[in-house]
């Protein structure tokens, strides 16, 4: 039963094909293209790899995108595949949904939550869980012990802040710089100023979590510039590389047994 594993972000699409759509499955292949090189997938990446029997998906970059990859997958000879893209419920997979409107949650946010509390769970007892992902944009998504998710902040991403300040300004058009403590050029100013946006805004959903749980909260962190901010989280937290996929595995598993 192989199963392919989509996720389409604002910069870039990831997949991942598995030998089964279970969690802990086989990964047979894998890979990443910026929105633009979508119609390279079906005579690229996916060329040659053996038909998925499923798949399943989330999707954040709107229809258009959705559309395009529904292209590159009939283009496919051999597939023969019903693509499913995954709406933010009420309720899956052990995870409940205390958005306003729930189906107006990011999909990526959803099962990244979902894929976290897996990983929770198979460490040890349940606890308080912050969700961080890395991404165009970064979200901080905050779930009880219980499985609830009680909300979480959107805030720029790296690359978002740095065009908005550049774009905002006539003095802020300067290299990339170093993350620093006491910055002292306006490129390692503007670097900094960036990454410890990030950790502040992780830091106080912890805090909110912590307060309103009367718990110590688990961290786990995804996302293409995860890496970036490791060295400067205020709290612990994992660092987890298939977040999106492993949640997409567990949603899998559940649906199709
Ligand atoms: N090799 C890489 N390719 C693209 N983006 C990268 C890479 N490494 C880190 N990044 C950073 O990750 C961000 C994109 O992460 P990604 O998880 O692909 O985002 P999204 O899910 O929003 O498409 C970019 O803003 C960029 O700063
Ligand atoms: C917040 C996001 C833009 C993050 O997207 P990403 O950085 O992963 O490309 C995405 O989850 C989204 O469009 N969410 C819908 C609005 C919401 O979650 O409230
Ligand atoms: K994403």
């Amino acid at each position: 039963m192989t199963f392919l594993a989509i996720d389409i972000g604002n910069t870039r699409l990831k997949w991942a094909m598995y030998e089964d759509h279970r969690p802990g499955a086989a990964l047979l292949a894998h890979g990443a293209e910026f929105l633009e090189h979508i119609e390279r997938l079906a005579e690229g990446a996916w060329a040659g790899l053996p038909a998925p029997d499923r798949m399943l998906g989330c999707v954040v970059a709107g229809e258009p995108a959705r559309r395009r990859v529904h292209e590159q997958i009939e283009q496919m000879l051999g597939w023969n595949l019903e693509p499913r893209w995954v709406v933010p419920s009420l309720q899956e997979a052990g995870v409940s949904n205390g958005y306003d409107h729930p189906s107006r949650l990011g999909a990526d946010r959803w099962v990244a939550m979902i894929g976290a509390r897996h990983h929770m769970l198979q460490q040890g007892p349940q606890r308080p869980l912050v969700t961080v992902m890395v991404g165009t944009a970064v979200t901080v998504d905050a779930m009880d012990a219980e499985g609830h998710f009680l909300g979480g902040l959107i805030i720029p991403g790296h690359g978002i802040m740095l065009r908005a300040l550049e774009g905002g300004t006539a003095g802020l058009h300067v290299p990339t710089g170093e993350v620093k403590l006491f910055p002292k050029n306006t490129s390692d100013a503007l670097t900094s100023g960036g990454t410890y946006a990030i950790a502040g805004a992780v830091e106080r959903l912890y805090q909110h979590l912590a307060e309103h749980c009367q718990a110590e909260p688990m961290c786990i962190m995804a996302g293409g510039a995860g890496w970036k901010m490791s060295p400067s989280m205020t709290r612990p937290f994992q660092l987890v590389n298939n977040l999106i996929f492993d949640g997409l595995l567990v949603m899998a598993e559940k649906r199709w047994g």
